[in-house]
């Protein structure tokens, strides 16, 4: 995730470096006695005053003129090679083997020290490099970096009607901020009118007598020259007159004016004219201090994150090996400058000995009050392609849980081709982060509340916009969040209730049967057109050979594999799908809110290739959705607070872990875009199953647990049962179902069951009972075991029936 500029080798000796260290001399024990600084000396240095860097170490140095640089031992550093820092491969010390640090090119400014006298035995020329940003670095580049010719914006038509919106609601909002206030300008001016028109006559006077040349008169008169003093009032007087007929014929003309706005009889005019009188000698009398207009628009101060607050923040973390560290009077290393990143600053630490990247993660909270910045600011990540002490700690200028979500690259036009990376989010420094769907699957996984379905409805939003797709939409909570959908999935369900559980479940037996018949139609493919056994997307787009993408989105899946009869069979399903399905182009997306063994089996965990996990409580749930080690490895969902709703590591779909927030669209906005989604599958004819009104085997199975669920509200004991009291149960049981049914008298209610009931052979009769205040009547009913057999014979038939082929 973490892009590193390119470091040298650093040669590794055994000495003491001069502060804190970088990766090869981590592992060199520190010396038992630290040699007393020199007076007014770097504490670092030796008893004798020279410097002894560590080799391959990165320090930094408070210079006199309060800057701090990065140190860098490079004995064999020449000017030439200063600016790469690499050093001379015939004079650097031996490296230790193992202990080699990456190649690093320094962007910022390169100091030599043979220039400073303090320093000219500094670690056998020890290079620096100034760590904090200069004041006006708001955001610019490093030095060696070349500008883009046409700047990136100018290139991004995004960020071209980005910026254009801004401007015209900065201008709009200006517009309005002062229009408001007009009444308090005229005010204002009003008042300071007086004072103008005092100012105007006392500088038109000097001007018109001259006074500013009354010192040079008097110095004359004072010399005794007579001669320069006729000479200045000469002049002075030629001054006057020309000015006073200057002045004269002004006020004539103000003058005139005034009479003929008077005679225009105009009141508008008049009134106008008065005004412009008015506010010129207002803004002739304003006092600077307090402007008559405030500005509309106060500019955000972006703060500096200089080495000194991040040296400071590490410091107050309460860890003891940073302390210890800094009380020895080491300083907190830097691999890099800090240098702008996106909105905000991006600093690599390389911290003290024996301090991991987790122990700052952990204490992200401290660290932002540390920095004192709000806590949506603060990103620490680990960068593992260091060392496990390099933290590459980013601080955005702006809370990301606060900062307006940015549009969905696809929310108003658009199509997505799910063989290409589909846009999901936004990381933590406002770049698109993109997931390539296709021959993957996914995990998403948070406590409740995170954002687990808003970061699934991205993913399906971008599925519904590939109208080659096939949609199996399953969403187990029965919030109905994936209802948008329903008019383009091919198969819909919503609920925790055993019927939809048992209609996901028998989806998935579909799509696991589907599997060997992808698998045998790409098999009996000829080799040119298939050459890697895999679908294309010229293949997926051949409609005949079935082969097109197959997308499985179920959210709440706990509820799949956690239930008592169906998990098992679910979870062994979903497992061969993630195995199999890859390459056969079928997509599984599951998202849970309990992401713990008995909820996600261990072959779905283990096996899927992209995860994403939103806030979670603990190393367990971490690991169980990111894979295993991720918590060890800095990757830290439990890091993120209830604040950061939406935000969650986002592991597979680029080569490192990235923070992410989903992009927002809420269910309104998903109806606009699954209204296109709509139209184009109409187009390509692709609207199937649920979508197009099709009885589909899911259908089917609804039908099913219609008698399922009578024979689920017959209480024990009972051998016949009213139809309405039936039908009032079954109301209580699902009110979303069969809550209409009961809003009917006894007779439409013994109707509508009797209708429903039919398809199973189950017929109404009249039926001896007992009314609540104890007298008995005659009334339309069921047999319990008429219910109980036919329910029995239907599931016993659905199971040995089969699929539906998915079309
Ligand atoms: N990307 C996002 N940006 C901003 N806010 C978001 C984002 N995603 C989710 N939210 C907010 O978080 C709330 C909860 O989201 P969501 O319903 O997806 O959570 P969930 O994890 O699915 O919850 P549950 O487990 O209870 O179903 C949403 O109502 C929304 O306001």
């Amino acid at each position: 995730m973490s892009t590193q500029p390119e470091h040298p080798e650093y040669p590794v000796d055994e000495r003491e470096g001069p502060a804190s260290v970088n990766t090869p001399a981590e592992h060199t024990p520190e010396p038992d006695h630290e040699p007393s600084p020199a007076p007014g000396r770097d504490p670092e240095r030796g008893a004798s005053g020279e410097r002894s860097p560590r080799d391959g170490e990165v320090s930094t140095e408070r210079r006199d003129d309060g800057s701090l640089y990065v140190l860098r031992p490079d004995s064999a550093a020449t000017p030439d090679d200063i600016p790469t820092m690499r050093p001379n491969p015939d004079t650097a010390p031996d490296t230790v083997p193992g202990t080699e640090v990456e190649p690093r090119v320094f962007d910022a400014e390169i100091v030599d020290d043979s220039t400073e006298p303090d320093d000219a035995d500094d670690g056998e020329g020890a290079k620096s490099v100034p760590v904090d940003p200069p004041d006006s670095a708001v955001p610019a580049g490093p030095s060696g970096e070349r500008h883009a010719v046409v700047p990136a914006w100018v290139r991004s038509r995004e960020e071209i009607a980005q910026r254009t919106r801004w401007w015209v609601a900065n201008l709009a909002h200006t517009g309005a901020y002062h229009a408001v206030r007009t009444p308090l300008y005229a005010g204002k001016l009003v008042a300071h009118s007086p004072r103008g028109t005092a100012r105007t006559v006392a500088a038109t006077y000097r001007w018109v007598f001259d006074t500013e040349g009354k010192p040079l008169r008097s110095e004359a008169v004072a010399a005794r020259d007579p001669q320069h003093y006729l000479k200045l009032v000469q002049q002075r007087d030629a001054h006057v007159r020309k000015r006073l007929t200057v002045v004269m014929l002004a006020l004539l003309a103000l003058a005139g004016v005034g009479v003929l706005v008077w005679l225009s009889g105009d009141l508008l005019v008049q009134l106008a004219t008065l005004a412009a009188a008015v506010a010129a000698l207002g803004a002739a009398g304003r006092i600077p201090d307090k402007p008559v207009v405030g500005p509309a628009v106060v500019k955000q101060q972006v703060t500096k994150l200089t080495s000194d607050a991040v040296t400071a923040a590490l410091g107050s973390l309460g860890l003891a090996a940073i302390n210890q560290h800094l009380a020895k009077g080491k300083r907190i290393g830097f691999a890099a400058p800090i240098t702008r990143e996106g909105p905000g600053w991006r600093a690599d630490v390389d911290l003290p000995l024996g301090v991991h990247v987790g122990d700052i993660m952990d204490r992200r909270k401290a660290l932002a009050s540390g920095l004192r910045r709000p806590l949506g600011c603060v990103w620490p990540e680990g960068d593992p392609s260091a060392h496990e002490g390099r933290l590459v700690l980013w601080v955005g200028d702006e809370d990301l849980s606060k900062a307006k979500p940015k549009p969905w690259p696809l929310a108003k036009h658009g199509s997505a081709d799910l063989f290409q990376p589909v846009p999901f989010g936004f990381d933590q420094r406002g770049r698109l982060v993109t997931v390539v769907l296709m021959f993957a699957n996914l995990l998403i996984g948070a406590m409740p509340g995170a954002g687990k379905t808003f970061a699934l409805r991205v993913l399906v939003l971008a599925a519904a916009l590939d109208a080659s797709a096939q949609l199996r939409l399953y969403e187990l909570k029965g919030s109905g969040d994936l209802s948008p959908f329903e008019t383009i999935a091919h198969h819909y369900g919503s609920g925790p209730d055993d019927g939809t559980i048992e209609n996901c479940l028998h989806s998935l037996r579909e799509v696991h049967k589907d599997l060997e018949r992808r698998a045998k139609t790409i098999a009996n493919l000829p080799r040119e057109v298939c050459p890697e056994n895999k679908v294309t997307p010229e293949l997926a787009a051949r409609r005949s050979l079935g082969l097109f993408p197959l997308v499985v989105a179920i959210d709440e899946c706990q509820e799949l594999f956690a239930h008592p009869e169906f998990g098992k069979e679910a979870a062994e399903l979903c497992t061969a799908i993630i195995k199999r399905g890859r390459a056969l182009g079928v997509i599984l997306i599951l998202a849970t809110q309990r992401p713990d063994k008995d909820s996600l089996p261990t072959g779905v965990s283990a096996n899927v290739g992209i995860r994403f996990c939103l806030r979670v409580m603990g190393q367990t749930e971490n690991d169980m959705v990111l894979g295993t080690s991720s918590y060890k490895n800095g990757i830290r969902a439990t890091t993120f607070t209830a604040k950061d709703k939406g935000i969650g590591y986002l592991v597979g779909a680029s080569d490192d872990p990235q923070i992410a927030r989903s992009a927002y669209l809420d269910n309104q906005a998903a109806e606009k875009i699954v209204a296109r989604a709509h139209a184009l599958r109409q187009r390509a004819g692709t609207l199937t199953g649920h979508a197009a009104g099709e009885t589909t085997e899911a259908d089917r199975r609804a039908a099913v647990s219609l008698i399922a669920d009578v024979a689920a509200v017959l209480r024990p004991g009972e051998t016949k049962v009213w139809s309405e009291t039936i039908v009032d149960r079954l109301a209580e049981l699902r009110p979303e179902v069969y809550g209409e049914w009961a809003t009917q008298d006894p007779r439409g209610k013994a109707n509508q069951l009797a209708a429903a009931l039919k398809p199973f052979g189950v017929d109404t009769m009249q039926v001896h009972g007992k009314l609540p205040d104890g007298r008995t009547a005659n009334r339309r009913g069921v047999l319990a075991d008429d219910i109980r057999n036919a329910a029995h014979r239907t599931r016993r038939t659905t199971e040995t029936g089969g699929g539906e082929h998915p079309a």
